[in-house]
């Protein structure tokens, strides 16, 4: 990282801060919406635009007590710009993916249960259905173990990701981590992959999976990529 870390928001920047800590407050929401999380698990941050910053979630605050104001500033290695609360657990290794990739805008972690189920097989989600095609274009990867606290994480989600088209990864032995360009791609992708994770789990059960062929893949995610909707 070339530009010094700023060691204050910056003017120019008060606004959008301000915006994406009530933006990523409300998709924290959505997380125990989707029983995504339990407890205070799980975390959501935003990168901030044109800056070295990301906004991200208070480490251990529950849900329904998370406010804008509680979200915490930090820059591109973690360390607090602006915030009176502790940030995430996952801190560094939100900071990791955004530094290592500069193209994602959000990154949103659960413990949703079917997907964490496969992570805790250490197993990917093959693609059998036309929604992992259209959100997660093939597989759901799995990513290794790595514990928690420092960076580790965010540079198995790097690794697990490269190269591939899906937003989600299945971090064995813990959940889900997702990207996105923004904080909401993130967290949709993260209902995606505990919506598909519990329909191909329960299809496994009557027998075996069949991969779709990757030309419909293809072009399933080709469609809903960009054409799909309004
Ligand atoms: O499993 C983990 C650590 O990756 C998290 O889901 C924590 O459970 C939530 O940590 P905070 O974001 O509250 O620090």
């Amino acid at each position: 990282m070339s530009t010094p870390t700023p060691r204050a928001v910056p003017e120019e920047l008060r606004e959008e801060v301000d915006r994406l800590r009530a933006r990523v407050c409300g998709l924290h929401a959505e997380l125990p919406r989707w029983n995504l999380v339990a407890w205070t698990s799980g975390n959501v941050s935003a990168r901030v635009p044109g800056a070295d910053l990301m906004v991200i979630k208070p480490s251990g605050v529950p849900y329904g007590d998370l406010s804008p104001q509680d979200m915490v500033v930090c820059d591109l290695y973690g360390q607090v710009v602006e915030g009176h609360r502790t940030p995430s657990s996952d801190t560094g290794s939100h900071a990791y993916v955004y530094r290592a990739r500069p193209d994602i805008g959000g990154v949103a972690h659960t413990h949703s249960p079917y997907a964490t189920a496969w992570a805790a097989r250490g197993e990917a989600i093959p693609c059998v259905l036309t929604a992992m095609a259209d959100e997660f274009g093939g597989d759901i990867p799995v990513g290794p173990f790595a514990l928690i606290g420092g960076d580790d994480i965010g540079r198995g989600v790097v690794a697990a990701l490269e190269g591939l088209r899906s937003p989600a990864v299945l971090m064995r032995g813990h959940g889900v981590f997702t990207v996105g360009a923004g904080a909401e791609a993130a967290v949709k992708a993260a209902v995606m992959c505990e919506d598909v994770a519990r329909t191909v789990h329960i299809a496994r059960q009557g027998g075996p999976l069949e991969r779709l062929p990757q030309e419909h893949i293809d072009a399933l995610h080709d469609r809903y990529q960009n054409a799909y909707g309004q």
